[in-house]
Parts: C-alpha cells; sequence; structure tokens
C-alpha cells in the first residue's frame, strides 16, 4: 500500500460489491463526485526553493483542539459494514496518528464507546467531534446532543445538505435500503422506550432553518459547525449566527448533484468567512499535494471520507492507521519540495491553474491568485 488510491484497489478486490458502490457512490449522475478530484488536478503547484527547513510542523490546532495533521476524518457512517470492530478500529487509528475524528451520528457503534477506544490508545488529551444530523423533534436532537457530550466530544458538526436524502442511484440499482441484520445505528438506540437504532429512525428534515441553529446555539457551550454550506451568503450568515466553523462540504458528491467541486469554491467562502471562523474543506482529497492545494487557498484543515472507507474494508485498524501515516508523509513530503517549513507558509501564490496561461482555465483560484 503506497497510496490511497491502493487501498481503494486492494477494498474492492474484497469488498462485496454493493458496499462498494455505497461507498464510492454519489448522487444522480455523479457529476459532483468526479469534479471534486478534478479540481485538484486543475491546480499546479508552483514551489519555492531554498527557504525550506530540516523539519516541518504539520500540527493544527482547530476550535482548540489539538491534531499532529491538518486532515480530519470526515463523519462517515456504518464502519460495520466493512470491518468487524467497526468505528472502534477507525478511532483506535485515528487517535495512534493524532487524527482528529468526527464521529458518524449513523455510526454503529454507539459514540461513548468509540470515545473510550480513541482514549484507550490516545490518553485523555484525544478530541472527538461528533456529527449531528438535527431531528425535528428536538426533544430527540437534545438527547442526541447528551450522548455526544457526555462522551466527551468537543464540537458539533452539523449536517446542513441532506434536507432529504440523495439519491444513490447505485444503492437503487442494487436494492440497498437497509443495514444487514444485527447492525443498527448505536447513537438512537433507546432515545425512546424500545428503539432499536434502526436506520430509519434516522429523519432527513426539509423544514430546518436558521432558527435551528439558533435552538441549538442555546442549547449546547459546545463549538458548532455546519457542514454543507456551500453559498457565500450562507458562510455570511454562519457567521451572524455564531457559528464556529464550517466545513465546506458537498457531501463527497452524495447530496445535490452537479454542484461545483468543494476546492472551486473555497476562494469565495474563504473571502466571506474573512478569517472570522476556520474552513474545513473535504471531497476528492487523495494526496498531500490536495492538502497543500486546499490550506494554500484558505482552508485551515481538510477532511477525508471514502479513503477510510476504503483502508477499513481492507484491513481494518491497521490499515486506517497506515492511511494516516501515508498521508502525513506525503504532506510532509510536499511541505519540504514546496520549500515550506509550516502550515502557515502554504499561500495563495503557491498554485496557479493548469494550462498555457489561459487565465481561469483551472477555474479553482476564483481570481485570489494574482
Ligand atoms: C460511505 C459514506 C458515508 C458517509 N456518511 C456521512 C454521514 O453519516 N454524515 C455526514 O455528514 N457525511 C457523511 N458522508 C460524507 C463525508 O462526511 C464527506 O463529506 C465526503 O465523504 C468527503 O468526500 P470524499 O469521500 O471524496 O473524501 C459519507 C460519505 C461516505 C462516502
Ligand atoms: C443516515 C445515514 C446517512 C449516511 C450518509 O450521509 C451518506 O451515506 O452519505
Amino acid at each position: 500500500m503506497l497510496n490511497v488510491h491502493d487501498f481503494e484497489t486492494a477494498a474492492r478486490a474484497t469488498l462485496d460489491p454493493v458496499y462498494a458502490d455505497f461507498i464510492a457512490g454519489g448522487a444522480r449522475d455523479e457529476i459532483t463526485v468526479r469534479a471534486n478530484e478534478a479540481a485538484f488536478s486543475g491546480l499546479r503547484l508552483l514551489p519555492r526553493m531554498l527557504r525550506g527547513s530540516a523539519e516541518r510542523d504539520l500540527a493544527v490546532t482547530l476550535l482548540g483542539d489539538r491534531a499532529d495533521l491538518p486532515i480530519l476524518l470526515s463523519p462517515t457512517a456504518f464502519h460495520k459494514l466493512v470491518t468487524p470492530d467497526g468505528e472502534l478500529a477507525t478511532a483506535r487509528a485515528a487517535a495512534a496518528a493524532g487524527a482528529l475524528m468526527i464521529v458518524s451520528m449513523a455510526s454503529t457503534v454507539a459514540v461513548g464507546e468509540i470515545a473510550d477506544a480513541a482514549r484507550a490508545v490516545g490518553g485523555d488529551d484525544v478530541s472527538l467531534w461528533f456529527q449531528l444530523y438535527i431531528q425535528p423533534d428536538l426533544e430527540i436532537t437534545e438527547a442526541l446532543v447528551r450522548r455526544a457530550t457526555d462522551a466527551g466530544c468537543t464540537a458539533l458538526v452539523v449536517t446542513v445538505d441532506s434536507p432529504v436524502l440523495g439519491a444513490n442511484e447505485r444503492n437503487r440499482r442494487n436494492g440497498l435500503n437497509d443495514l444487514p441484520a444485527g447492525l443498527y445505528c448505536e447513537n438512537l438506540r433507546d432515545l425512546r422506550d424500545g428503539e432499536s437504532g434502526h436506520v430509519r429512525q434516522i429523519a432527513m428534515s426539509p423544514e430546518l432553518s436558521w432558527e435551528h441553529i439558533d435552538w441549538l446555539r442555546r442549547t449546547t457551550s459546545l463549538p458548532i459547525l455546519l457542514k454543507g454550506v456551500l453559498h457565500p451568503e450562507d458562510a455570511r450568515l454562519a457567521v451572524q449566527h455564531g457559528v464556529d466553523g464550517l466545513v465546506l462540504s458537498n457531501h463527497g458528491g452524495r447530496q445535490l448533484d452537479t454542484v461545483p467541486a468543494t476546492l472551486e469554491l473555497l476562494p469565495e467562502m474563504a473571502a466571506a468567512v474573512a478569517g472570522r471562523i476556520p474552513i474545513v474543506l473535504d471531497g476528492g482529497v487523495r494526496r498531500g499535494t490536495d492538502v497543500v492545494k486546499a490550506l494554500a487557498l484558505g482552508a485551515s484543515a481538510v477532511g477525508i471520507g471514502r479513503p477510510v472507507m476504503w483502508a477499513l474494508a481492507e484491513g481494518g485498524e491497521k490499515s486506517v492507521r497506515h492511511l494516516l501515516e501515508l498521508l502525513h508523509a506525503e504532506l510532509d513530503d510536499t511541505l519540504a519540495l514546496c520549500g515550506a517549513s509550516g502550515l502557515d507558509d502554504l499561500t495563495p501564490e503557491l498554485v496557479r491553474p493548469a494550462g498555457w496561461g489561459h487565465a481561469g482555465q483551472g477555474t479553482c483560484n476564483g481570481g485570489v491568485v494574482s
């Protein structure tokens, strides 16, 4: 295993193709799935020479939580689909690599147990964030927030791009509409008497509004990030509503198809928040060079979704750890080659659109690169 792509190839060789499709797939024609990765290819790196340092500092602090690398584990559901220990394996690997994991509300292990597993490996300093789909029944939402808080999660990542579930036609064709027997969304178990944690207990709610964010802001003292805001005007509203951070995400192309690649939106979004809150970008990050491009254009960190699922499927905990170590090493190598001694050295002058001097051909830099 030398890179992220190797994990995908190896995972596909062993995984049930129905689950491989669930992981790889996106909404409708998967135009956005492809656009995310293509956007990174559409930018070139223009390194500086003779100004590096012997060691590079890759650590990042986000909303008070320190991580050894600016690559987060984006929230992904159902880890027991691909490995028997499920999210316990992921959390142990992330803790060992010093990476920050965002636990999906739809995890197949309860968040408290995930946190215990992470701390058993990484000690009390390990930080976990919890991803939340606000439920129209606010008592249920409160109970979920309480479970995450009691588990010691230090931030809430509220996914707002899912007023309805994305239409994944691969899943429809494959007849995948439920979890296999014995797997449950454990965070939803017994929220009301006798509830098993069936996946259908999770409501996607088209009626959610900024009032719900205001309500959540009053309900919890944890930092709140919004995941899935794409319009710069919504980024400005998020700041006005007291949101602490954004995860600039199109859900890996799994919600509205044909939205722009997240990298394409980054310069505009960074301009909209103007440094007031951090931006974590996810979607299509597969290489250390991708991380450098995102940080150069204004992200504080990135997230990875599918790569973690592929590594989990390929070899469980040890493979996720290996994946994170590979990405850490790739990022370090890229910084060295760029003449950067730390993440603060990653500025927009490092990137250029691809193409023979046709301004905007790469279209990812939105005019921010001079
Ligand atoms: C299998 C799978 C499950 C996911 N589950 C969730 C989830 O439960 N909650 C959520 O907010 N996003 C979820 N996502 C989206 C990821 O958090 C992330 O935005 C996306 O995967 C990033 O793109 P990438 O896969 O290209 O790295 C999921 C993505 C995948 C591939
Ligand atoms: C209710 C589970 C949602 C999983 C998800 O967000 C995804 O597969 O993209």
